[in-house]
């Protein structure tokens, strides 16, 4: 058992097909995501992208434990996902900071949750603050913060409890693309010194060449499917402004947006008719 644990992918989607019931619960209902199957390795970074209503955070919340399929499955490290995934870190995309707590207690509740006791938990923050480059910052409150110093608050909250796969949902959509680029680039580098799995939902095709390994792509819904697997082979460690003009990333960008173009069209066209 050891040793099929050890080869096991960090996560692994099995067929999975997500039917949400209708509002008036009369009709069939609507089908998200159809049969997608997908693995990612331990240590591996990939992306996800597809146009809007692709169902990429229907996935995400599937390999998170936040939602169970209707068909299908998902398992982490080999374990079937049933409830909460406990290996499994989840940063969102919308603030997800407490914003009676200051920076440092942010970080801790992340241990808190976990049932850590409170003062242990802050020791352990401290060295997080610093690892986000927010020394000095910990008794400031989030609206005391700019909205990439959130970030990285919301970043070691996720990090601090060590999950060994990271979910994360477009986290970085709403920063402007200087401070962007910078956390992509942090992100980069705690990844690298941890080679955590992560997952990683994102609308900008730039932006998920420049971090990943992996690049998955989803066709329009209803009925989304994973209709394209690209491996990006651009060398790491990686500056991702850079990076964004070598020969090679123009090449795969323009191979993947080849098949994306005719998708997010036609995404766009769906959220007009629904
Ligand atoms: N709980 C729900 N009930 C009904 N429909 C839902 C529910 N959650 C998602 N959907 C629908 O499923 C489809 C996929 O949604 P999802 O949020 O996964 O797409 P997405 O690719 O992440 O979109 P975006 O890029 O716009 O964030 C959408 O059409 C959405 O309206």
């Amino acid at each position: 058992m050891a040793e099929v644990a050890a080869t096991a992918p960090a996560l692994s989607l099995e067929g999975v097909t997500c039917t949400f019931p209708s509002p008036d619960g009369r009709s069939s209902g609507y089908t998200a995501v159809q049969d997608a199957s997908f693995r990612v390795a331990d240590g591996e970074f990939v992306s996800i992208v597809g146009p809007t209503g692709s169902g990429k955070s229907t996935l995400l919340n599937v390999a998170a434990g936040l939602l169970r399929p209707s068909a299908g499955r998902a398992l982490s490290f080999g374990t079937p996902v049933s409830g909460i995934n406990p290996k499994a870190g989840y940063m969102f995309q919308a603030e997800a900071l407490m914003p009676w707590k200051s920076a440092l207690e942010n970080v801790a509740a992340g241990l808190e949750f976990r049932g850590v006791a409170k003062r242990e938990a802050l020791d352990q923050a401290r060295p997080w603050l610093a690892r986000v480059g927010l020394d000095g910052f910990g008794d400031r409150h989030p609206h005391q913060l700019s909205g990439g110093m959130r970030k990285r608050v919301a970043l070691a909250q996720t990090l601090i409890v060590d999950p060994k796969i990271v979910l994360m949902d477009e986290p970085f959509s709403a920063l402007d693309i200087q401070t962007r680029q910078m956390m992509e680039n942090e992100l980069l580098d705690l990844w690298a010194s941890d080679r955590k799995s992560v997952v990683f939902i994102t609308h900008d095709l730039e932006e998920a060449i420049a971090l990943s390994d992996r690049v998955l792509v989803l066709s329009a819904g209803p009925g989304s499917r994973l209709i394209g697997e690209y491996k990006i082979d651009l060398d790491r460690p990686r500056d991702v402004a850079e990076i964004r003009m070598t020969p090679r990333f123009l090449t795969l960008h323009k191979e993947i947006w080849d098949q994306l173009r005719d998708e997010v069209l036609k995404g766009y066209a769906q959220t007009k008719l629904r």
